[in-house]
């Protein structure tokens, strides 16, 4: 019952899962394990919720999917501290990530 949108959806956020092997990107962050993080951030984004948006066919296209993996990076780079693991686990993330959601590889996935 999924539609091609979710399908190819949800194999990026596989191969992007990949990138983030000690799943610090898994679920929501919370305040209990980082002190004050809802009051910083303001746009929370994990790769649950990025999962339950692609049931929910809240995406209509991979951009706005590219655009919530962005997201969820660059909030663990202003959260954590540079020194932090959680800070230099998202700045590689996301450059891994960016070569997976590249315009070139998203535009050869449009049917
Ligand atoms: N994604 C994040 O910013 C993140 C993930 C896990 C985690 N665990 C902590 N003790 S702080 C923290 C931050």
């Amino acid at each position: 019952e999924q539609t091609p949108l979710q399908e190819a959806a949800n194999q990026l956020i596989r191969q992007l899962q990949r990138k983030d092997p000690s799943a610090f990107f898994t679920f929501p962050v919370t305040d209990l394990i980082a002190p004050g993080y809802s009051a910083v951030i303001k746009q929370p984004m994990d790769f649950s919720t990025m999962k339950d948006k692609v049931k929910k066919q809240d995406y209509t296209s991979l951009d706005e999917l590219k655009i919530d993996f962005r997201t969820m990076c660059e909030n663990a780079m202003a959260y954590n501290k540079p020194e932090t693991i959680y800070h230099k686990a998202a700045r590689k993330l996301l450059h891994s990530g960016m070569k997976i959601l590249s315009k070139e590889r998203l535009e050869s996935l449009k049917q």
